[in-house]
């Protein structure tokens, strides 16, 4: 859906931000970038939607190279949700929301009701938030409301650079939960980026560890977390207290593969914590490891990276619940 093919931009004084950058983004996808400040990561999502125009290389919107593409109908396809959210004062909430429908001529009447729809999904009573103004919300508030405005004019593609970023850590965790419950139903593609990895782990179906400009690993955020691509890597995420949620999460027997061929020499029980579970995987070079019955001692299945992934989105969802 979104590809990059060897992009480079340096901007005119000379500063390369990204260098030689290639990946994909699949249709539905939702990949955060992580990495360090000034590592090109704003850079990286600005060239989507053209506010910045890379150097060489090239960029495709499902096969288009954007670059042919008209800048403004472009960015229609594409949702933009930043820190700042950039909501019109004088403008209520339901207003703000159903701004871009009603640019593109949907009736005012269903512009509203959809508006409305929205702000219900991002946990905010339209009858109660609806008719305030911008100054009237709390940050976070005003947060949600830009991610209901980006859903509005529902784009097939939403870039958000540090969506979450303005609220403190415990609105933080329910927002983000909210919003992965969302885009369980919604579906976009989306890149989003963060500098912090706890979140880019929670959020995404992949990660992109950002060096400086360049990509250093991309894959599953328990692949990641596993078996980092190497020692930048492995320090940037052993650096970062998201791996403590790890501690927290206990192997469930959902998350595990049935066993098939010779069991694994490793094994953890089920209920030992994800942490557990993945310091024995990593001395696994099979890549996965034993899960038994603790009451029996019979071998329940087998775990592997996936099924860590599977055990940190359930985390997830029943934090969801939860909230
Ligand atoms: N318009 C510009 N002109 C020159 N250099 C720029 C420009 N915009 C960004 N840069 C530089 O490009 C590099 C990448 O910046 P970018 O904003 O993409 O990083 P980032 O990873 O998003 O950082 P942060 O997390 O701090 O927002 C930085 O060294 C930055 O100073």
């Amino acid at each position: 859906m979104i590809r990059f093919e060897h992009v480079t931009k340096r901007y005119p004084d000379g500063t390369t931000a990204v260098e030689d950058l290639s990946f994909e983004v699949a249709e539905g996808e939702l990949v955060t970038l992580v990495g360090p400040s000034g590592c090109g990561k704003t850079t990286t999502m600005k060239m989507v939607n053209r506010l910045v125009e890379p150097t060489s290389g090239r960029i495709l919107l499902d096969g288009e190279d954007i670059a042919a593409a008209d800048p403004v109908a472009l960015r229609r396809r594409i949702g933009y949700v930043i820190q700042q959210v950039g909501l019109f004062p004088h403008k209520t909430v339901l207003e703000n929301t159903a701004t871009v429908p009603r640019l593109t001529g949907t009736p005012k009447a269903r512009a509203r009701a959809r508006a409305a729809e929205l702000l219900e999904l991002v946990g905010l009573d339209p009858a109660v938030y609806g008719s305030r103004y911008p100054e009237q919300l709390s940050g976070g508030q005003r947060q949600r409301v830009g991610v209901a405005r980006a859903l509005a004019a529902d784009p097939p593609v939403l870039l958000m650079d540090e969506p979450f970023g303005a609220v403190d850590p415990v609105v933080r965790e329910r927002l983000q939960n909210e919003f992965l419950a969302l885009q369980k139903t919604v579906r976009k593609t989306i890149l989003l980026v963060t500098h912090d990895l706890e979140e880019a782990v929670r959020l995404g179906d992949r990660i992109a560890v950002y060096g400086h400009g360049t990509i250093e690993q991309f894959a599953r955020p328990a692949e990641v977390l596993a078996a980092p691509a190497n020692a930048y890597v492995a320090s940037f995420v052993g650096a970062d207290r998201g791996l403590r949620r790890l501690a927290v999460t206990p192997v469930e027997a959902a998350d595990l593969a049935p066993a098939q061929g010779p069991a694994p020499a490793g094994t953890v029980s089920l209920g030992a914590s994800l942490r557990e579970a993945l310091a024995a995987l990593l001395q696994e070079d099979s890549g996965r490891i034993g899960v038994t019955d603790p009451e029996t001692g019979a071998l329940a299945g087998v775990l592997t990276p996936e099924g860590v992934h599977r055990a940190l989105r359930r985390a997830d969802l029943q934090g969801a619940r939860e909230a």
